[in-house]
């Protein structure tokens, strides 16, 4: 695999403002992170760590107190830079249109030709099962399935990374698994970046080339996990033994921050 870097964090952090009589919330950092060209890496961490606050500073929704962020080489400063799409943790497909129209949303507000979003839809809508449900609105689907919607979304933009903030968390645990592998394959396909932040470890270890553990708040990486797949990898592979060994090392680390992380210090500063 190419080491070309296509993204870096160097030295963020970010600190929430106090609002309210509340203090300022340390919520990240200092962090540094390289993400290669066309890897996948998963970033996992104990609950309110700030894994969501790293993709926003990442995709340039919120900006670091301190450090600076990088993509294809130019400065991410505030701006959502082209060329990132990203599926957030809750659902906003919007109740108002049908599945086939959230799903075209940003190319109608591209001006793409219809023709090329017809096509670039369909895709989308096939990759997360949809087809059927192209003329259904949100209010009709399930949970998981509006969350599906906003990940064809984001796909039919074409983006170079992709950033994915627990968007399989309102899935079931069959359909999880599938949707894993549809994105393993997208992955092949488009050559994306991908960066996915999960607390389902099994979920970091299946998927990734790499994965990085988060501390408890302020999020620090302790440590990066190289998983040593080769890129055709599916979820058939839950069932060998390297799986379990990184799924193991991945807890080793992440017990005491999520004990720290509930407030249950165990010996930890
Ligand atoms: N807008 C905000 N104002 C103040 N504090 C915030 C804000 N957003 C997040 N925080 C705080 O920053 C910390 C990190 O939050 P963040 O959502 O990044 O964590 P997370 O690791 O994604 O959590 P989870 O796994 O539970 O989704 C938390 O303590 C949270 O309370």
């Amino acid at each position: 695999m190419s080491h070309e870097v296509h993204a870096r964090l160097e030295g963020v952090t970010r600190v929430y403002p106090a609002v309210a009589g509340n203090p300022p919330v340390h919520a990240l950092g200092p962090i540094d992170l390289d993400l290669r060209k066309g890897e996948f890496f998963s970033i996992v961490g104990p609950s309110g760590c700030g894994k969501s606050t790293c993709m926003d500073v990442l995709a340039g929704l919120a900006a670091p107190t301190e450090g600076n962020v990088w993509f294809e080489g130019k400065r991410v400063d505030g701006n959502v830079p082209d060329g990132i799409g990203a599926v957030f943790q809750e659902d906003a497909s919007f109740p108002w249109l049908t599945v086939e129209d959230n799903a075209a949303f940003g190319l109608r507000r591209a001006g793409v030709d219809a023709a090329e979003i017809r096509r670039r839809v369909d895709y989308a809508l096939g990759f997360v099962g949809l087809k059927a449900f192209a003329k259904a609105y949100p209010a009709q689907l399930s949970g998981g399935m509006r969350q599906r919607v906003c990940i064809a979304r984001t796909l039919v933009l074409q983006p170079r990374l992709i950033l994915l903030d627990e968007p399989f968390g309102a899935l079931d645990a069959q359909t999880r698994l599938l949707m894993g592998d549809e994105l393993l394959k997208l992955w092949r396909e488009t050559g994306a970046t991908v960066l996915l932040i999960t607390h389902a470890l099994d979920e970091a270890a299946m998927l990734s080339d790499r994965i990085g553990a988060m501390s408890a708040r302020p999020g620090h990486f302790l440590e990066t996990v190289e998983t040593g797949w080769s890129r055709d990898r599916d979820s058939r592979m839950l069932e060998g033994e390297t799986f379990g060994h990184i799924t193991g090392r991945l807890w080793q680390m992440l017990r005491s921050e999520s004990q720290r992380a509930m407030g249950h210090e165990e010996g930890a500063a």
